[in-house]
């Protein structure tokens, strides 16, 4: 018996839901770009035709092993020798996509690359049903889904994975890509239809049971769903905390003129990777520049000197655009020149008192090299008991380096704390797609099946139920009428993903 449902379930699974799809074909690693090596995918019923026709081989690939093959062009003579490649065969079901899979790595020179591609698209014989194109967009990821192979939160967390720059970015992706996330929206969505059958039983047979067994299971429906509303907020505070990570932790520079912030940011980013050059703006605005500290992603803003009455417009503009990114920031490191008197403006002063009232600020105390260690520790000491009460200060040198290491210390912990969401609990990153299901249809249910639960309401009350399900139905890729929801995920995907 066991022996014929195996069989079965082999025969089933070894016949893709995509079988009848073109075979598709698409460059995997970066187009257009001299490498060592490039590799070329294809996936499909013909596969292995790839192979017979583009290795001249008459015997079948051995399933997952790599081996040295010529590769050739199928429509020319013996010579017609394209590369050299390790090739290698993924016997469907067991491929990314669920269908046979053939990878080419060959040399990654552009003229290689382009003949072995050309090579492949004269494969294409559709009068011989042998349907053979590049792929589209998303479109290796998207046969993954169709197949089985990947429910939808797993193949846009590999997307977040691939995006991921720094760190703390390809942690927080790796939830969605091992399949956690998946887990957790399964367990969340058995539960609530296992709520909706405890309902669904007592409007059904409720005229049957005792008045107090239905209130009984209602209320422990009513104590359930509360408790996975609390436990699905949480999760969406810990999205919200990922989302910093995901877009940068935004870091203001703010000064008066000539503290040092432009040396400042200089200093930092000499000493971290910057992922993406500055972005100047003109010489008096605001220039981001997005750097990787310690795995996270930190975009550091440089602002003109801020100081009151200035009469030159542009000057005016862009003490204006300091304060905007100032207020719109996570952090503000407020630059002041410790060798200067006064120590800094009462305008400033009151400025970051009442407009970063609710920020982290820390206090970059500069040009230590001319301040002698005496006066050095008056400063400090007269603005933590007098200035910013409570605040963080860090002297520095932007001359000598001195202090800077310290202060990248510091601003790790802010992130840290900026970014955690309990103690041990890691990051999760999900698309917005997600995020906007899970506030829109999941959590609104839930609200709306608690209104109909308190006024008696028991068919409106599980159908708001039934609707939450449905909501991680189309998270993961279960729902019914799921074709419009593909649209969306695989739009923003790369060719060869
Ligand atoms: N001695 C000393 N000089 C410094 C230090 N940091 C900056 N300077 C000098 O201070 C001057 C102003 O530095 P900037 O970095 O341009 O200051 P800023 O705050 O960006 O100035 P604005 O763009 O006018 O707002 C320059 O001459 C720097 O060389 C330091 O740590 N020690």
């Amino acid at each position: 018996m066991l022996g014929f449902f195996s069989t079965v379930k082999r025969a089933y699974s070894a016949f893709p839901a995509t079988a009848f799809h073109p075979t598709i074909y698409a460059l995997s690693t970066p187009q257009g770009q001299r490498s060592a090596l490039a590799v070329i995918r294809i996936t499909g019923s013909h596969s292995q035709y790839v192979y017979h026709r583009i290795t001249r081989s008459l015997k079948h690939p051995i399933a997952r092993r790599a081996s040295l093959r010529a590769l050739y062009d199928p429509q020319e003579s013996r010579e017609s020798l394209l590369d050299s490649s390790v090739v290698l065969f993924f016997q469907s079901p067991l491929s990314f996509t669920g269908e046979d899979m053939l990878e080419l790595h060959v040399h990654g020179g552009k003229a290689v690359v382009s003949k072995v591609l050309k090579a492949l698209e004269a494969l294409n014989n559709p009068e011989h049903n042998i349907n053979i194109r590049y792929a589209e967009a998303g479109e290796f990821s998207r046969r993954a889904f169709q197949n089985g192979r990947m429910d939808l939160t797993q193949i846009e967390g590999v997307g977040k994975l691939i995006d991921a720059e720094t760190e703390m970015q390809r942690k927080s992706a790796l939830s969605g890509s091992t399949g956690e996330n998946k887990l957790l929206f399964e367990k969340w969505r058995t539960r609530i239809l296992s709520n909706v059958a405890k309902i669904t039983a007592i409007i059904d047979f409720g005229e049957d049971s005792e008045i107090e067994d239905i209130e009984r299971v209602l209320s422990s429906v009513e104590g359930d769903i509360s408790e996975l509303a609390q436990e699905i907020s949480a999760f969406l505070t810990r999205i919200e905390r990922s989302s910093l990570v995901e877009n940068g932790i935004r870091l203001a520079l703010v000064g008066e003129p000539n503290a040092g912030k432009s040396s400042l940011l200089n200093c930092i980013t000499n000493d971290e990777t910057a992922i993406v050059s500055s972005i100047p703006g003109t010489t008096r605005d605001a220039i981001d520049v997005v750097l990787d500290i310690d795995g996270y992603k930190v975009v550091i803003c440089d602002t003109a000197g801020i100081r009151d009455g200035s009469k030159d417009v542009i000057e005016v503009e862009g003490i204006k655009r300091a304060k905007l990114k100032g207020s719109q920031s996570d952090i503000v490191l407020l630059v002041l020149d410790a060798s200067k008197k006064p120590l800094i403006k009462s305008s400033l002063l009151e400025y970051i008192k009442n407009e970063m009232r609710s920020k982290k600020v820390v206090i970059v105390l500069n040009k230590t090299d001319i301040t002698d260690a005496e006066s050095l520790q008056t400063i400090k000491n007269r603005i933590l008991d007098k200035l910013f009460v409570g605040t963080t200060v860090i002297p520095v040198s932007c001359l000598t380096h001195s202090g800077v290491s310290e202060l990248i210390a510091e601003l790790t912990q802010e992130f840290k704390k900026l970014t955690m969401y309990e103690d041990g609990k890691v990051l999760v990153s999900v698309s917005s797609r997600v995020r906007a299901i899970l506030k829109e249809d999941v959590i609104r249910g839930i609200h709306d099946f608690k209104t109909f639960y308190h006024v008696g309401d028991e068919v409106m009350a599980s159908e708001n139920l039934r609707m939450a399900a449905d909501g991680i139905g189309k998270i993961t890729g279960d729902a019914i009428g799921i074709e419009e929801i593909l649209g969306v995920v695989f739009s923003s995907f790369c060719i060869g993903k």
